[in-house]
């Protein structure tokens, strides 16, 4: 059975590009929203697949947005220009947090957390780290949708969560502590051990565990620190996605990850000075990259 709505996918970007071919495959009715006209065919696996494409979203749908932490908030403006929007079933998917969703996200709005890694190179998309997904919301009140059965047979494997917001806490954590290293240190992610202090990595995740707290959601340190070091040792080879974001000089989402916990700490009263302090290395880089010479990719090890 195909969903009764079509889907929406947002861009041509790697995760975006991955669950379009795979709904494809599933027979679902898929159209892409880009910035402009213009290419629509994406590479999977030695397939190639045409999709219509549209800049603006012309009819009720199930919109899959996999786009990066400071893309969500020019989405949705835009999103809500649109008269379809109101009918339209909006499923997110970004690293990191916005210190203020519940402006920009409706309650009913669906989050897709997922381990699962892509890249394009090129017209192909790359499925380079085959993981695992949760489908839920922020507020955990809502009753497994209809659609969810179209997504976990494109991308499996799926997991219902109907309150998603520990899952997204962790993953924040295990972005913060694993992703800045990467970027101060040019690293691959197993070699973080080597950088990294123990007690420093333990400042990182304390201060999440005290923020979480304020904000509802428990969270243990130790479990934390854990779960980052399973990551760590299970994409040793990886680069990170902030690191390849550094190298490849395009924005970093720093700014929604330790930066999200730095500034949400100071709003509720107190400084979370690791994660701060995180921060404003990686955007200090940031800013000195773009007035010294390129990095070249080629050459981080
Ligand atoms: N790739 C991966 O393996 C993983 C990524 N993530 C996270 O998931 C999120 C998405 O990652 P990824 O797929 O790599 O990101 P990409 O940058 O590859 O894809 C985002 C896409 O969305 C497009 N886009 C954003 N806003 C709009 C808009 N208003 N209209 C049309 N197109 C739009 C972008 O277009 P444009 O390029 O023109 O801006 C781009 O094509 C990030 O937060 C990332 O950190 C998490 C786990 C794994
Ligand atoms: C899990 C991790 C750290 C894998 O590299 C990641 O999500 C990222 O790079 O953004």
């Amino acid at each position: 059975m195909t969903s009764k709505l079509p889907w929406c996918v947002i861009g041509q970007g790697a995760l975006g590009s991955l669950m379009a071919v795979h709904l494809a495959q599933q027979n679902e009715q898929v159209q892409l929203k880009l910035r402009r006209t213009g290419s629509t065919e994406i590479r999977f696996d030695g397939q190639t697949f045409r999709f219509q494409s549209n800049v603006q979203l012309l009819q009720p749908s199930l919109i899959f947005a996999a786009v990066k932490a400071y893309q969500v908030v020019p989405l949705i403006e835009e999103l809500r220009r649109y008269e379809a929007f109101a009918e339209s079933t909006l499923i997110l998917s970004y690293n990191g947090m916005l210190a203020n969703e519940e402006e920009w996200l409706r309650p009913q709005d669906w989050h897709w957390v997922t381990t699962h890694g892509a890249y394009r190179d090129g017209a192909e998309v790359v499925h380079g780290g085959h993981g695992q997904s949760w489908l839920g919301t922020m507020t955990g009140t809502a009753e497994k949708p209809e659609f969810f059965t179209a997504l976990a047979r494109a991308l499996p494997p799926l997991h219902w969560q109907a309150d998603l917001r520990v899952r997204r806490w962790q993953k924040l954590a295990i972005n913060c502590l694993i992703n800045p290293y990467t970027v101060l240190h040019r690293c691959r992610n197993g070699e973080l051990p080597q950088h990294v202090a123990p007690a420093e990595w333990r400042s990182v995740a304390e201060e999440i565990v005290r923020l979480a707290a304020y904000q509802g959601v428990t969270l243990a340190t130790d479990d934390l620190l854990t779960q980052a070091q399973q990551v760590v040792e299970q994409t040793a080879r990886n680069r990170s996605s902030m690191l390849q974001d550094y190298l490849h000089q395009r924005p970093m989402e720093i700014a929604y990850l330790n930066g999200f916990v730095a500034a949400a700490s100071a709003a509720a009263g107190w400084i979370a000075p690791t994660n701060q302090r995180l921060s404003e290395q990686v955007q200090s880089l940031s800013s000195m990259k773009s007035t010294t010479s390129k990095p070249n990719p080629d050459n981080a090890e």
